[in-house]
């Protein structure tokens, strides 16, 4: 049993697999084609992501890659947590320049579906975090985009002080949404 909710924005979706626990521990099938299409996610990855980071408020993103690599991103917390945050960057939606978010957490055990054509990102709420996630095309750096991620046009909440976020060299010079290449 996969249980999805529609956010804010209804494309992206918070995804909550079934987990059995008994006296060793517990037993969880994070991803099952059959079952996520059963339940409206019917899409085929091809990469598997891992990223550890060591301290609270390590910020990644905004990042997206444009077409003809795009992609989808599923992305769950094996320990600790995260904020993530979705932004709609497709010129022709009506939640064009919109932003969600949502904590996800090895304790909570959910995932969110970001979909192509929206720049994605996070920040750690915990040291020591790890998330993975899975993508429907395969890395293609000519192709990959940023945006800032304390943009005022977007205007993201991120739920820690945004003063005191650690960012790659990347993401802290990043380009407004003003300027980036988007979606259609
Ligand atoms: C994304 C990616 C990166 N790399 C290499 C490139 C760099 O040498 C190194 C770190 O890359 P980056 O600083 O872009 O990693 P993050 O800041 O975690 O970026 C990711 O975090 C945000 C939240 C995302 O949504 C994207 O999946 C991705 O952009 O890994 C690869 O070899 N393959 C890949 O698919």
């Amino acid at each position: 049993m996969v249980k999805v909710r529609r956010l804010d924005i209804p494309d992206v979706l918070e995804i909550v697999p079934a987990k059995f626990g008994d006296d060793r521990g517990f037993f969880s099938e994070t991803y099952n084609a059959d079952k996520f299409a059963a339940a409206g996610i019917d899409l085929v990855f091809v990469q598997d992501n891992h990223s550890y980071s060591a301290a609270k408020g390590v910020l990644r993103g905004l990042h997206y890659q444009l077409p003809p690599h795009a992609q989808d991103k599923l992305v769950r917390v094996v320990k600790g947590a995260i904020f993530d945050v979705a932004v709609d960057i497709r010129r022709s939606s009506p939640t064009f320049g919109k932003w969600v978010g949502l904590e996800v957490s090895a304790a909570k055990w959910n995932q969110i579906l970001v979909p192509r054509g929206f720049a994605h990102g996070f920040v750690t709420l915990e040291p020591d975090t790890e998330v993975v996630y899975k993508v429907t095309d395969l890395y293609a750096p000519e192709c990959d985009r940023n945006i800032r991620f304390d943009d005022a046009r977007i205007g993201i909440e991120w739920p820690v002080d945004v003063d005191a976020v650690q960012l790659s060299a990347k993401d802290a010079a990043a380009p407004g949404f003003a300027s980036v290449d988007l979606f259609d």
